[in-house]
């Protein structure tokens, strides 16, 4: 365990692997922390740098009050990458993660080599649909909405498996009131259209064919974009990370070895 500090914030982060194995950044969705990368791992190539962080708010970091902004969370992966003396990047981001991805490869070109998009879009949602489900959260708590968010998260065959979804419940409701919504409020500013289509490292895109939050079509937008390659995981919702780990360490593999990362 390492930390980092970010404007202040202490950042939680992991450094897995060789030291001067090529690297790959994680960053993890709302409401998960770095463990959200877990069952993915093995399905790697081995030899890679593997580096995780919990942004602000989430997992063991500092929980700063809400709320954040993009360029904040953003500031928070390049103080991760400086701190680290990071280079030749390929960043996977899922979600919020895919965001601040974004942010990060228009900020960073020098930092970041391949850009893997999970799940994610330039925009997610509409600044009035963030901001109800922040009046939500903040009346009934992250526990109110749990099950709507989970039916979002996983295709109906994890849903229905009580204790398979448990430690992903527990994940969720556990995370910080503060933490979520200081997120919520930075992907509601959040619109990247312009600089992702100014993008020219190389992407991947994929979405699981049931996510209710980010959908196939939303995310396939946003890989035509940049011109990234786009692929579908079958019955897997939100997060296909946990749900179909094994296919998507075999896309993600594939690309690094496209890029000649691995
Ligand atoms: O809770 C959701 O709708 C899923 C989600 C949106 C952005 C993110 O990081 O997760």
């Amino acid at each position: 365990m390492r930390t980092v500090t970010s404007h202040g914030v202490t950042l939680h982060v992991q450094v897995d692997g060789p030291e001067h194995g090529p690297v790959v950044m994680f960053a993890n969705s709302l409401g998960t922390d770095m463990r959200v990368w877990n069952l993915l791992l093995p399905f790697l190539p081995t030899g890679l740098r593997i580096v995780r962080f919990d942004k602000r708010g989430h997992g063991l970091s500092d929980c700063p009050d809400a709320p954040y902004d993009m360029d904040t969370l953003v500031s928070d992966a390049e103080a991760v990458i400086d701190a680290l003396g990071l280079q030749d990047i390929a960043f996977v981001g899922l979600s919020i993660g895919g965001l601040i991805g974004q942010g990060l490869a228009a900020r960073r070109p020098d930092a970041l080599r391949a850009l893997v998009l999970m799940d994610t879009a330039a925009k997610i949602g509409s600044p009035e649909m963030w901001q109800d489900r922040i009046a939500g959260l903040r009346a009934g708590g992250i526990g109110s909405m749990a099950d709507a968010i989970l039916d979002r998260w996983f295709a109906p065959e994890m849903r229905n498996d009580t204790a398979r979804l448990a430690p992903w419940r527990n994940m969720l409701t556990r995370t910080p009131i503060e933490g979520y919504i200081g997120c919520c409020a930075a992907i509601a500013g959040a619109d990247f259209t312009q600089s992702t289509a100014d993008l020219t490292l190389p992407v991947m895109a994929m979405a699981g064919s049931e996510d209710g939050s980010t959908t196939p079509e939303m995310v396939q937008a946003t890989a035509n974009l940049c011109s990234a390659t786009f692929h579908v995981i079958p019955d897997a919702g939100h997060l296909p990370c946990v749900e179909a780990p094994e296919e998507v360490g075999k896309l993600i593999s594939e690309f690094l070895k496209e890029v000649g990362h691995v």
